[in-house]
């Protein structure tokens, strides 16, 4: 079969493209970076998926995967330059159950959040996020709870169960109270629902903050560099 004669001219374009063009945008674009490293941030977390799905189906929806997508996931910090460190670490209830409350600035969290996991320790998260391809059944799978925060009375429901089982079946929740991202710097007023969770259960709520992440990333700015991510416990 032979090609129109003009697709070596698209070929050749699509070549230099890649071999000129992007790279150049990579150094001199801090925009263009942001977007290739946010692109390549979910897109390697939905490939990492992939591969976690058939190893954690074995287990089944069990908390326990959490441990291997935590793992899988550890290594990312070090292709974006990130040094997280963590202070206060020894103030974590040794085993018990307990609800965490974080802080929640981007999905850049994920980094900070796997670093200090606990085991058996699962996040609440938002319903949308289980259509997330991959990276939603790799979740569901590891037995992240999913709420419809337009659905005050299911979610609430979906807590109260998760109340249960926090005793029954000595697990540990991770919630981010302020509902939603926020990269302002402060934090938005916070959802009851981790504090009901909380008494309802009779479990410690054990605050982490994750430091500002404004040094090395900004979405408004659409900047992306390296940095320093401080995770801190009962500060
Ligand atoms: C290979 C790798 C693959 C990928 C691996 C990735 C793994 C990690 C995944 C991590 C995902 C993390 C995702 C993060 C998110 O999605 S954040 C968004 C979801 N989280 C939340 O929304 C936080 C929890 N939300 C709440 O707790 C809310 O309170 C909620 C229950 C949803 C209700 O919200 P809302 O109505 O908007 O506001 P209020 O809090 O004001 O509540 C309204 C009234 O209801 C009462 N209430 C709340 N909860 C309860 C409860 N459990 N029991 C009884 N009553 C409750 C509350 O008191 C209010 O009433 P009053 O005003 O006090 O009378
Ligand atoms: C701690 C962050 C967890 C990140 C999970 C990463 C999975 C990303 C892989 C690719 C799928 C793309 C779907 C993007 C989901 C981003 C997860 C996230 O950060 O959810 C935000 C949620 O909280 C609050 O949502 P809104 O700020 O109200 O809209």
């Amino acid at each position: 079969m032979e090609l129109w004669p003009g697709a070596w001219m698209v070929v050749l374009l699509l070549f230099l493209l890649l071999l000129f063009v992007l790279p150049t945008l990579w150094f001199c674009s801090p925009s263009a970076k942001y977007f290739f490293k946010m692109a390549f941030y979910n897109g390697w977390i939905l490939f990492l998926a992939v591969l976690a799905i058939p190893v954690c189906a074995v287990r089944g929806r069990n908390v326990e995967n959490m441990k291997i997508l935590r793992l899988m996931l550890l290594h990312i910090k070090y292709l974006y330059g990130i040094r997280v460190e963590v202070r206060g670490a020894h103030h974590f209830p040794p085993s018990q159950p307990y609800v965490v409350v974080s802080n929640h600035q981007s999905s850049l969290d994920l980094l900070g959040m796997m670093e200090v996991l606990p085991g058996r320790c699962v996040p609440i998260a938002k319903r949308e996020l289980l259509w997330a391809g991959s990276a939603g059944l790799a979740c569901w799978l590891a037995g992240v709870i999913f709420i419809d925060r337009k659905r005050t009375g299911d979610a609430i429901s979906v807590m109260s169960e998760v109340a249960q089982t926090l005793l029954t079946q000595d697990v540990r929740v991770w919630v981010f109270p302020e509902g939603t991202r926020n990269h302002n710097g402060s934090m938005l007023p916070f959802k009851r629902g981790a504090f009901h969770l909380a008494v309802q259960a009779q479990v410690p709520i054990v605050p982490i903050v994750m430091s500002s992440y404004q040094d090395f990333y900004c979405k408004k700015e659409r900047r992306f560099t390296s940095g320093l991510l401080f995770g801190i416990f009962n500060f």
